[in-house]
């Protein structure tokens, strides 16, 4: 009978062949050792307190490890574009230098919960200056553990989005903000957009069907997009092994000042959506 070591050690390996073949070619050996030590922290708190929901390893490590590094992936591609813009080397930058432009990169994961996308992208992108705002303190007390765990330093806020989004620190001063299963769309465009700088990125996982919709012009945000200051600037299909719905990430790039009053107060992006 395979020992549990032996069913660990080729579960990891698969899932890091499955990232280096379809996700990120450059990922590393040292990164699965990172997944692992957050995998295994997952699974001991899920334990006293539900954190997230998985029925099976493959399932962790699948539907949400290899969901979240699809923003990685994002980030890593326009990142390497905007090197390669400014050195005129169009299309490939080197990796040295996206790897010095990374390190001023401000992320932010709104309504992280148990990390989701944004510590998996820490571990790709180890570089980037990662925060997570999350308004359940249990959740922040797992992602402090997690974060001391991995020996990162990411910032973890046990606040509101819609607090951030009025913070002179944190208002539009992120180059990335990420979001997975927090809110409909258009509250969720209010919490975001505030934060970023202008040309900053918002990157948002869906499943298809949700986004479908979405794609001839984003009716349903449309006054949200104007109001806010951004334009949907592409939408990226991807599938995910053993599942049957289709995902995606819709990418969303803020071109003009906020007004000051948004976000507007807490709850109400949600009860009156833009
Ligand atoms: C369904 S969970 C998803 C968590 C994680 N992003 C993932 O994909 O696994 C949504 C999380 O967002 C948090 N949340 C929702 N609205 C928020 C807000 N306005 N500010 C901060 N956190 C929020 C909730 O507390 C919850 O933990």
């Amino acid at each position: 009978m395979e020992s549990e070591i032996m069913i660990n050690t080729k579960l990891f390996n698969d899932f890091e062949r499955y990232v280096q073949q379809n996700i990120l070619s450059a990922f590393t050996a040292q990164q699965t050792e990172k997944f692992k030590i957050y995998f295994d922290a997952l699974k001991e708190w899920n334990e006293k307190f539900n954190l997230i929901h998985f029925k099976t390893d493959e399932e962790l490590l699948y539907r949400h490890f290899a969901d979240s590094l699809h923003s990685a992936k994002v980030i890593t591609e326009i990142l390497s574009k905007q090197q390669a813009l400014k050195q005129g080397l169009l299309p490939l930058a080197s990796k040295s230098a996206v790897s010095n432009t990374v390190k001023s990169i401000k992320v932010v994961d709104l309504g992280s919960g148990s990390g989701m996308p944004g510590i998996p992208v820490k571990i790709a992108l180890p570089q980037l200056n990662m925060t997570l705002v999350e308004s359940i303190t249990k959740k922040c007390t797992f992602l402090e553990d997690a974060n001391k765990r991995l020996g990162f330093d990411i910032k973890v806020l046990n606040l509101r989005a819609e607090e951030i989004g009025q913070s002179p620190n944190y208002r539009q001063r992120i180059d990335f903000v990420l979001s997975r299963a927090v809110s409909k769309l258009s509250p969720n465009l209010e919490i975001a957009i505030p934060l970023l700088k202008i040309g900053g990125y918002f990157i948002v996982h869906k499943t298809k069907n949700s986004a479908e919709s979405l794609e001839e012009g984003l009716p349903s945000v449309e006054n949200a997009l104007k109001q806010l200051g951004a334009k949907l600037e592409k939408v990226i299909p991807y599938k995910l092994p053993n599942q049957e719905l289709d995902y995606c990430l819709l990418v969303f790039k803020k071109h003009k000042n906020t007004p000051q009053q948004y976000p507007r107060k807490t709850g109400i992006p949600e009860k009156k959506p833009l």
